[in-house]
Parts: C-alpha cells; structure tokens; sequence
C-alpha cells in the first residue's frame, strides 16, 4: 500500500489514495500507522476518497484512531494531494466531510499546490451543537475548574468540538496536565480540543492547542479558527487575525456579513512510502 505523509504547519498526517487502496480498519490502522516509534508517525491518518456530493471525501481519523469530523490543515493536504497527483484539474474543490461540504481554492506554485483557503462554514456556538453541558445556550467567557485553577472558556464548533481559553500566560500551562484533563472534562461528552489563547492584538494572537485524540500539535486548523470566533466573541480581536502556532501562522477571518469563517495557510509533502 502506498501512502504519502503531508503536513500543516508541522499537524502532520499519513494520506492514503483510497481509490486505489483499501482500508480495512481505520481507527486501528491509524493508531499504527500514527505511532512515532513503531509506525510512520503522525497526528493523525487521512482517507482521500470517492464522493457522491463533492470532487473528493476526507475522512480524518486522530492517532488514538477516533474519527474527527473535519480538520482544517487535514483538508488542505488533501487539496495538495489531489492537485499534485493530477485526480483533479481543478483549482477550486468542494470537499466532503463528516460535517459538511467544505470548499476551498488552492495556491499554485510552480504548477504545484502549496496551500489553500479554505471556506471552513459557520462556526456552531450553541451549547448542545458543539456539544458542551451547559445551562446557558452560549457558552461564552464560562468558568470551567481543572487542575485545582479556575480558568474561562468559548464554546465552539467548527465541525469539531473546541473549548477556547484566554491567558496572558499561555507558555506556563502544562498542556499535558491541564489539556489533558479538558479534553476529558464531563462537561465535553464528546471530548474537546483545547485551545490556550493570548491576544497580543486585534488582529494577532499566539494560541497552543491541545487536539482531542492527539495531545499537543504544532498547529490545528479548526483550532485557530475557534480561537478567532471566540475572541471576536469577546471583543479581544477584530474579525481577520493571524493565528501564531507553535508550528507557524495561519490567517483566519470570521466574515460576519455571511457568518463564514476562512482559513489560509500552507500544505506541504514529505514523502511518499510504501507499506
Ligand atoms: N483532533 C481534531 C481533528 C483534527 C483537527 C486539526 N488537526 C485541524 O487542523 O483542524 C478532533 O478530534 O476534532
């Protein structure tokens, strides 16, 4: 079987072409193929698939082998991928995931895709559509206790569940304790991606982001986007940011006049193998 590893901004995925290969059990394969020390190494695996509604399907499933509904670095590799490996001419692609169709237009260079935007749909802000338990429908700037500290969170969904805490201090937080245990909070049924935000101004901000079946990864594409919607929400930024991650910076921009959230950012191959 081959596979081709592709990344965002060092979020970094094993892609597998399934109209020509066949997997017989994702969330297994993917924890094998994901591991970093007896695997290729991966946050997670990525199904390039036939579509019925769209030019192509994503399936995206984490390295613990849950399946995600979406993932915003995810689908521009798969833009990179069908592009470079000419199953599509096409510039502009409608892409079908388990939340939705997701359209985007890729950026060619040297007749090669190297990002995207992407059209990442209306971010979902209702408690039970994320979902979050809550007694409020929003859940805004809400007090949520782990690790012994109280700390205020912004319930969003882009597709996938993401909890959105504001810091000054967001380099002083052991993701690995405190991420941990949000993904895991009661609160979540579902789990949560976390994202630690520090404004540093209205069109800027540094975020670190604990992924739901992951941990702790370079960047997240559904995860800036939440961040932007969140801080919009509570008047830290304006509505287009560049989202700094430890793995570099996407550009996102929550346009409120058709309440569309876009995403902007690169799509890199690292190599093709053989399994
Ligand atoms: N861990 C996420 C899926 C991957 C999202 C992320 N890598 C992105 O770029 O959006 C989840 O379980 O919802």
């Amino acid at each position: 079987m081959i596979f081709t590893k592709m990344h965002g901004l060092g979020n970094d995925y094993v892609c597998i072409n399934c109209f020509r290969e066949r997997v017989e059990d994702p969330p297994g394969f993917a924890r094998a193929l994901c591991d970093r020390h007896y695997g290729i190494g991966a946050d997670g695996l990525i199904l390039i698939c036939p579509s019925k509604v769209s030019d192509f399907k994503m399936e995206i499933y984490n390295s613990d082998g849950s399946v995600a509904g979406m993932c915003g670095n995810g689908i521009r590799c798969l833009g990179k991928y069908v592009y470079d490996y000419r199953l599509t001419g096409k510039e502009t692609l409608s892409i079908e995931t388990k939340s939705g169709i997701r359209n985007m237009h890729l950026h060619i260079q040297d007749g090669k895709a190297c990002g995207a935007m992407v059209d990442m749909g209306v971010p979902r802000l209702n408690a039970h559509s994320i979902p979050i338990l809550s007694e409020k429908d929003l859940v805004i700037n809400d007090p949520i206790e782990v690790q012994k500290k109280n700390y205020r969170m912004t319930g969003i969904s882009m597709g996938n569940p993401h909890a959105v805490i504001f810091s000054e201090e967001i380099n002083g937080i052991s993701l690995e304790e405190t991420g941990r245990e949000l993904e895991f909070h009661p609160r979540f049924p579902e789990r949560a991606n976390i994202e630690f935000c520090h404004v540093t101004a209205r069109d800027r901000m540094e975020i670190r982001v604990w992924e739901r079946g992951v941990g702790e990864t370079l960047a997240c594409g559904t995860g800036a986007c939440a961040a932007v919607v969140a801080s919009v929400l509570n008047d830290l930024t304006d509505e287009e940011v560049i989202v700094k991650l430890l793995g570099g910076e996407l550009s996102v921009r929550w346009d409120r006049k058709v309440n569309h959230v876009f995403l902007e950012g690169p799509a890199v191959k690292v190599f093709d193998g053989v399994l």
